[in-house]
């Protein structure tokens, strides 16, 4: 039996309406991660930080008065918002989350609650309202990433051990609401917020401010989309209530990993953020380990949406403004792609089909519209397609070329789709044309 909560979820399954029907047929979204952690790039004194670059102020060789002076020199003469959007928008992505303040505390906008912020900069001018008109006027929705945690204010406290901790907690969640209503008053076209830092005890012990918080960034701004990671209930849950109910508008934990199958989305709406090295977010001079390839992101990409979930790529622009090689070659090549197969990613849902070793279904959202997405084609050449009950294939086709493929009938529901060569250096998609119901005639293969 449930638990009575007051600060749980305070809705069964998923949200319906228009805004998140709209979050939910973009898919494919990209993070940028940009600030101060950008100019010492993961080196500092000539040594190289290990862990996420922007991280770095935690790294025993750098003292947080130098980074905290970093502001100071930051300067990013080639940003350039309309060339992001535009190769955002030539990869593919329909939305973008940007950090408007990291763990730091530094705002790329002129915040009038902090001193710490773009306005101090020798840049001075806000980067935040350039970057979202540039990436709305490319058709790009904006999210964006606030960080609870705030490495800079003196109000900031991991736990409360003490009355003046409390005191100074208190005053930490008012700055924290004023700059979020100052944030949705600068920028109204923004379509959610994406939050981060909420793990420590102050915030976690603290479900009634986290749930009221949401409720009044909804008042002012209704219909924003906003992920589980903002909440914690009153006994400290966070993501997930007391009585194992979803937080939020979709589950947002799947940082840097994939669900395995369907059942680890438990039917809840959900996003996947993923960082191109195993684990860089900011800009890192270095990149050291596997740094993912182009077919790799498209495989996440792909079985993201087929498990009926969104899926971010991160970037980490340089502090001059300008994105590094490698993450602009990444862009390319997913473009490539999308461009002749963004018809299965967007809207792409779930298909309900039985999963095959080749690779992964997606439907057209409300469609009989299934596609294959290949990544694995077998020895045979021939991909097995087992039908649900009551479903039969009336047609199959090649996205790219559409050449119409004749599907051979080798059971009950059961069919080998051939195809005409075994090798292929990017993924291939398949269109199948299906029925279903109780009369309907047999398949026509
Ligand atoms: C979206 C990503 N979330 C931030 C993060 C948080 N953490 C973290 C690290 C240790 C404990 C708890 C959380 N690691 N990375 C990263 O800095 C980036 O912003």
């Amino acid at each position: 039996d449930t638990i009575a909560l007051i600060h749980g979820a305070h809705r069964m399954g998923n949200r319906t309406d228009a805004d998140m029907a709209r979050w939910r047929s973009l898919r494919f979204g990209q993070f940028i991660h940009w600030g101060l952690y950008a100019i010492p790039g993961g080196e500092w004194n000539g040594k190289t930080y290990n862990g996420a670059a922007e991280w770095i102020r935690s790294w025993k060789e750098m003292p947080h008065e130098d980074y905290d002076k970093l502001y100071r020199q930051f300067n990013p003469v080639n940003f350039n918002p309309q060339q992001w959007a535009a190769q955002a928008k030539s990869m593919g992505a329909k939305y973008m989350i940007i950090t408007t303040k990291h763990h730091d505390g530094f705002c790329l906008w002129p915040s009038k609650y902090s001193k710490y912020t773009i306005a101090s900069s020798p840049w001075k001018k806000d980067l935040l309202g350039p970057m979202i008109e540039a990436y709305n006027k490319a058709g790009i929705d904006v999210h964006l990433y606030f960080s609870i945690i705030d490495w800079n204010h003196p109000d900031y406290r991991a736990s409360l051990k003490n009355a003046a901790d409390s005191a100074a907690g208190k005053r930490f969640q008012v700055f924290v609401k004023n700059q979020l209503a100052e944030l949705l008053q600068r920028y109204p076209t923004i379509k959610g917020f994406w939050f981060d830092g909420t793990w420590d005890d102050s915030w976690k012990n603290d479900g009634a401010f986290s749930d009221e918080l949401e409720q009044y960034l909804q008042s002012l701004h209704p219909g924003l989309v906003m992920g589980s990671r903002l909440r914690a209930d009153e006994k400290g849950a966070r993501h997930f209530d007391s009585n194992g109910r979803l937080m939020g508008d979709y589950e947002q934990g799947w940082e840097r990993k994939l669900p395995a199958t369907i059942d680890d989305v438990h039917g809840n709406d959900w996003e996947a953020v993923m960082t191109v090295p195993e684990n860089q977010w900011g800009y890192h001079a270095k990149w050291a380990g596997h740094v993912k390839t182009v077919n790799e992101i498209l495989e996440m990409l792909v079985k993201s949406v087929s498990l009926n979930g969104n899926f971010v790529l991160n970037f980490g622009p340089k502090a001059d403004g300008t994105y590094r090689t490698e993450e602009q070659q990444l862009m390319t090549g997913i473009g490539q792609w999308m461009k002749v197969n963004g018809d299965a990613i967007y809207n792409g849902t779930y298909a309900g089909f039985e999963k095959q070793d080749w690779g992964y279904y997606i439907r057209k959202a409300g469609t009989d519209s299934v596609y294959m997405v290949v990544f694995n084609i077998p020895v045979s050449g021939s991909l097995r397609v087992k039908l649900p009950a009551r479903t039969s294939l009336t047609g199959a086709s090649v996205l790219q070329s559409n050449a119409t493929l004749t599907p051979e009938l080798i059971g009950r529901n059961e069919y080998f789709i051939h195809l005409p060569n075994k090798t292929t250096d990017s993924p291939v998609v398949i269109l199948l044309k299906t029925v279903t119901g109780e009369n309907k005639e047999k398949g026509s293969f």
